[in-house]
């Protein structure tokens, strides 16, 4: 550590042992709710990333699910026109009002707030970036099911400071047979990976061109490898899309909303069971108080005789605040309630009797148990999604008293 350190990691650009994972997350506008939020990237421009946002988003809506696109590609913003809008934003003292689309689709672009919609963007990145956070910060995304970021393109420090600025659920990689397939989704992954975020899946787009007149399937691009490519690095390929001018069409006439096939229904099965699987939270209420029966900062063995709960309190998946509240004392069944009075979502500890499992499981709050290590560390990885309970129970013949087996 630097003799000059002022616990400021954001400040410092020393790379020490202590340096904290600094959290650059933006909060939503204090008057939105969207509970998933799916980035579409790709490697370069022009491969179909705003249309299959906008696909995605006609997909859910028609589905049922109360969607949204943020328009996150400042210089190239298609999405107003594919959907024919060219209303304007508007503004109440909650904020930033979206344009709601034909069907019913809650729309920001900056095409939206340009006086004129064919003024080029020629903004540097980080004025660019700023745009973006705006659109999560200032807009007011009112019970939003999805919302689908339709991302800058290419890998560069734009989409890069909107994937730390956002907390994106997952992303979907759109390519082309014509690109370099390869080079682009592993640049993608390597992205997700930093970012800690979760690839739903590759969909390719321009894929083939099937003859309107003998039905035959033309490889116009060349042959496909997204799967062998996606095999490699354990991602699905959602969908592969055809070349079909009836789509250049209704894009060129802003009704995308009335282009209808049926592998768009499979996109959107897919997505919904991924995101089933994937447990994805609401970002507008991702409080959480997690406690840690703990010894000496460390999770304890035995949850009823510890010495005291280090309670973190976190939001949007980072740790905002932690405190040791000292045990109180160990009766029968008074320990989980204790800790559900304190507002308590999670307990983490070594053992648990199984009488205070089931207090807990009464009252929803989740029980870890066969954690090991820093009360910290454990916390942190149980908000990665990479801590597991063994679900072991303390059985009266080992130390049930210790562990609050009543
Ligand atoms: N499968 C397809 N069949 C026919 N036309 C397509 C198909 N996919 C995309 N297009 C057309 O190609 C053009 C580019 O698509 P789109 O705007 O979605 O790409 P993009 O990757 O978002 O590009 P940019 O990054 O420049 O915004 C659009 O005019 C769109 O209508």
């Amino acid at each position: 550590m630097s003799e000059n350190c002022n616990q400021n990691c954001g400040s410092c650009s020393e790379d020490c042992d202590e340096r904290k994972e600094v959290d650059f997350r933006e909060k939503p506008n204090e008057h939105s709710s969207i509970k998933k939020v799916i980035g579409i990237v790709s490697g370069k421009g022009g491969v179909g990333k705003s249309l299959v946002t906008s696909m995605l988003a006609i997909a859910m809506n028609r589905k049922g699910y109360n969607t949204a696109i943020l328009d996150a590609d400042i210089t190239g913003p298609s999405i107003p026109k594919a959907f024919g809008i060219s209303r304007k934003a508007s503004g109440s003292e909650r904020g930033v009002i979206p344009v709601k689309s034909k069907t019913g689709i809650d729309i920001m672009s900056i095409n939206l707030l340009l006086e004129n919609d064919t003024d080029p963007v020629v903004w540097r990145g980080p004025i660019i970036a700023n745009t973006v956070k705006q659109f999560w910060t200032d807009v007011v995304w009112d019970n939003i099911d999805y919302m689908f970021i339709d991302m800058p393109p290419g890998t560069g420090d734009v989409p890069l400071t909107v994937f730390q600025s956002i907390p994106i659920d997952g992303i979907v990689i759109v390519t082309s047979p014509q690109e370099l397939v390869s080079m682009i989704v592993s640049k993608a992954v390597r992205m997700a990976e930093m970012m800690n975020v979760p690839i739903l899946g590759i969909v390719e787009n321009m894929s083939y061109f099937k003859c309107p007149d003998c039905d035959k399937e033309y490889k116009i691009f060349g042959e496909s490898h997204i799967e062998e490519i996606a095999d490699k690095h354990g991602i699905k390929v959602i969908s592969k899309f055809p070349i079909d001018p009836k789509i250049a069409l209704s894009v060129d006439k802003g009704m995308i909303e009335l282009y209808t096939n049926d592998w768009l229904d499979n996109m959107s099965d897919s997505l919904e069971k991924l995101n089933d699987s994937e447990n994805i939270e609401n970002v507008g209420g991702d409080k959480m108080k997690i406690a840690v029966a703990s010894e000496n900062k460390m999770v304890t063995e035995h949850f009823g005789h510890c010495e005291g709960f280090m309670i973190f309190d976190t939001e949007n998946s980072k740790i905002v605040k932690s405190e040791l509240i000292p045990n109180p004392g160990h009766k029968p069944g008074f320990l989980p309630n204790f800790l559900h009075d304190k507002g308590v979502n999670v307990i983490i500890s070594g053992g648990m009797g199984g009488g205070a499992i089931e207090i807990f499981n009464e009252k929803n709050i989740e029980v870890i148990t066969g954690a090991k290590g820093n009360a910290e560390d454990v916390v942190i990885s149980y908000l990665k999604g990479e801590l597991k309970s063994t679900g072991s129970v303390c059985h009266e013949h080992q130390h049930s008293d210790e562990c609050g087996d009543h």
